[in-house]
Formats: structure tokens, C-alpha cells, sequence
């Protein structure tokens, strides 16, 4: 790996890829040094270390899912690319480094066809037009490419135009969707969805298994390091040692953790607890496409709200992925109360999930095994396992 650096045109102004400029070693080291900071210390005290990060070979190309807000240009055109750090001035380009090359071709072909058919972008300040954003998913193991176009209005007019555009222009496309999004705010996607060609959802491939993933639903932006992390998260859990035990996925998003838990070991039971509906559903037709869900039941609901009713239950391992804000106290407490064996916490942010651990350590748990895993080259971000045993 080396000193290699990569370069990309538009680095200076897209505030994408902070440290594009630094030698990837030397950003595996500082993210390394990151983890080591915040946890190193609780895990020194618990008798572990914080292993070496998980980087990748080749940290390019590695982004399956891309997007792009759309504004106004001169003359009717209509602008596509990222916004400017700090800002929403966007910048165009034509191709990501960081992503799988079908993904900026298809979202400025989004901006081309609206252009052709003068849908109108959305105006932000002014709260009109049609246009808002396109998010591309396309599969890592299949072929599968998914565009979700996002509108402020539920009418689409010229709809059907404008999927023959963007058929007869991108025909790796498998599914189009109009997901809409009427609310003044920053969030990209709004509640519903139509299905405008297509089957309306993609397919991926993690560890052998099969996924559905919905238009609105979480799937990990990276699968080839999504393996690394889930290989991590399931040996965290004592299952390749022959156990099968009763597990709960917290923050289960599509099922894929915990699915991927019940393929593996074949009495295993697992509840996985979610609070987006479209995510359950697809968790459900998820261990159902991968001959699990006799074994896998999946709740939508807030995993807080959810642990507060769930005093009776009992569970032999915990996974929680939580968003980068963490858990909360009283979910946590409450996983201490189920006094399962092992609790495996994934996180993207070690930040919350430092002060999360610290709330299990009280509890009666130590952390058995640390390991950063480099799921976005060329950023800041980290995520991490971290592995925990009852004492
Ligand atoms: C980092 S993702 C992890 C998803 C899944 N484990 C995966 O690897 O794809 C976090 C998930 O937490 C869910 N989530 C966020 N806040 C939640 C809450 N308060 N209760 C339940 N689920 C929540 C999101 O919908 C999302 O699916």
C-alpha cells in the first residue's frame, strides 16, 4: 500500500474525500489512533487490545450508493454533483472516484432527461419545483441498480418519459422509484414511494445470503468491508463456536446482521427490532428468501420504546448497530437487565459508542475485543466492533 495518494479533480471543492491528499496508510494509522484514544484505555483495564484497523486493498470504487441534489442552472439547465463543503453550491462531476462507476453517470443522466422533459429542480429557498435529489443503489454482487428519484410533489408529470429517458440512456438501470418528499428540510428522502419501473427494491448479496433492500431502507454503503465488519460482529457473538443462541439484533435495519446469524447457525433464534417500517418488512421477506424466518421474527419499533416492554425476554447475545447518535441509557439498561453472555456493539461513531460501553462496563460486562474496520477511505469516519463478555 505504501504512500500511494489518489487524486480527483474536484477534491478542492467537494467536501466529499477530507483527506484524499493523505497517504492511505497514514489515514488507517490516524483512524487507528482514533479508536485507540476512546477506547484503548477501557480496553487495556478489561485485559484487551485494540487490534489492528481492517483497511481496504484498493480503497477506491468502494461506494454502492450515491447521490445527487439538483438545482437551477442558466439557460433551463438543470445542475447535478455534490455540494461544496459548507455549503449548497454544487459541484459537478462526471465521475467518483470513491464510487461504483455506474452511480454518477446514472444520476447525471437523471439531471439530463429533466432537463429534456423541463421537469423543474427544486427550488430550496423558494420551497418550489419538482426535482429534489436521485439516489442510485447499484447491487455489489448482482446486477441489480435501483434509482430513487425524490420529489417535493406527488404528481410526477411526464412520468413515463422520463423512465424511457433514463432507460433507453442507462440500460443497467433494473428499477426506477419516485419517492416523495414534501417537507422544507435536509433529509434526502421523504416517506413514500412509487414504483415507477422495475420491482421498486434492489437485491445484494453479504456472507452467502440474499437481500432485498427497499428504497428507504439502511444498507451499508460499502459491502465488500460490510463482510469484514459482519464477520467481526458474528464472531463476536460465540456462534462459530457451535452455540446457537437466542440473539436480538438491535438497530437491525433489513435483518442483514442477524440473518446472516441464523444462515450460519442452524438452531439459532433470532428478534431482530427496527423503528422504519420499510426496513421490517424487508427483513422479513429477507430471512424468508434465505430460509430463515421460521428462526428470525422482526419488530418495527423504537428500540427504547421496544426495550421497555420487553422485560420477560431472554437472550444469550445482544447485536446492536445503532446511528451515529449511539443508544440510549434505557436501552442499554435494559440490556443489562437480559444479561445475555455477550453483547456485540457495531458502531459508526466510537464517540457515542465510547460512552455507550462505559454504561455496559458499570453493568457488569468487559470488553473482550476491539477491532476498527476502514468502511469510508479517504474520510475521517470510522466504525468499530467491539465485542463484550458478562463477567
Ligand atoms: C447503522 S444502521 C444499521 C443497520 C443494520 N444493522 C445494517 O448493518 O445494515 C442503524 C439502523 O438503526 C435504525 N434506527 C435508528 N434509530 C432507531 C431507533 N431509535 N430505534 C430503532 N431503530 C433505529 C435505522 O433505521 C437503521 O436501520
Amino acid at each position: 500500500m505504501g504512500y500511494r495518494t489518489y487524486t480527483c479533480p474536484i477534491a478542492r471543492d467537494c467536501g466529499g474525500c477530507e483527506w484524499l491528499a493523505v497517504p492511505y496508510s497514514i489515514q488507517l494509522r490516524r483512524k487507528q489512533e482514533q479508536v485507540e484514544e476512546l477506547l484503548g484505555t477501557a480496553a487495556e483495564k478489561d485485559g484487551a487490545t485494540v487490534e489492528p484497523i481492517r483497511g481496504m486493498d484498493e480503497p477506491v470504487r468502494y461506494r454502492h450508493k450515491a447521490a445527487t441534489p439538483f438545482a437551477h442552472g442558466p439557460h433551463g439547465r438543470v445542475h447535478s454533483g455534490f455540494y461544496a463543503a459548507g455549503t449548497h453550491r454544487i459541484v459537478p462531476c462526471d465521475d467518483c472516484l470513491v464510487e461504483d462507476p455506474r452511480a454518477r453517470r446514472i444520476l447525471n443522466a437523471a439531471a439530463r432527461a429533466a432537463e429534456k422533459l423541463r421537469i423543474p429542480p427544486y427550488d430550496e429557498d423558494r420551497g418550489v419545483g419538482v426535482l429534489r435529489h436521485a439516489v442510485v443503489r447499484c447491487g455489489w454482487k448482482t446486477d441489480d441498480v435501483l434509482l430513487v428519484l425524490v420529489t417535493r410533489v406527488d404528481e410526477l408529470r411526464g412520468a413515463e418519459r422520463l423512465v424511457s429517458e433514463l432507460r433507453a440512456g442507462c440500460p443497467e438501470l433494473t428499477s426506477i422509484v419516485q419517492n416523495v418528499n414534501d417537507r422544507h428540510t435536509n433529509a434526502i428522502l421523504g416517506r413514500s414511494n412509487k414504483t415507477l419501473f422495475g420491482p421498486g427494491v434492489m437485491h445484494d448479496r453479504l456472507l452467502g445470503c440474499t437481500f432485498e433492500i427497499g428504497p428507504t431502507s439502511f444498507y451499508q454503503t460499502n459491502p465488500a468491508q460490510t463482510e469484514v465488519l459482519y464477520r467481526l460482529a458474528l464472531e463476536g457473538t460465540g456462534i462459530a463456536g457451535g452455540r446457537e443462541p437466542h440473539l436480538l439484533d438491535a438497530y437491525c435495519g433489513t435483518g442483514t446482521i442477524g440473518i446472516c446469524a441464523a444462515a450460519r447457525a442452524s438452531e439459532a433464534l433470532v428478534t431482530g427490532v427496527d423503528q422504519v417500517p420499510g426496513a421490517i418488512s424487508c427483513a422479513q421477506r429477507n430471512a424468508h428468501a434465505n430460509g430463515v424466518e421460521e428462526r428470525c421474527s422482526f419488530v418495527r419499533a423504537d428500540a427504547t420504546k421496544w426495550m421497555a416492554k420487553a422485560r420477560d425476554e431472554t437472550y444469550d447475545v445482544v447485536i446492536m448497530d445503532p446511528p451515529r447518535a449511539g443508544s440510549t441509557p434505557a436501552f442499554l439498561g435494559g440490556v443489562a437487565r437480559f444479561a445475555p453472555e455477550r453483547v456485540v456493539y457495531v458502531s459508526c461513531n466510537v464517540e457515542t459508542q465510547a460512552r455507550d460501553l462505559e454504561i455496559l462496563r458499570a453493568r457488569g460486562y468487559r470488553l473482550e475485543r476491539v477491532v476498527p474496520v476502514d468502511m469510508f477511505p479517504h474520510t475521517k469516519h470510522v466504525e468499530c466492533v467491539a465485542t463484550l463478555v458478562r463477567t
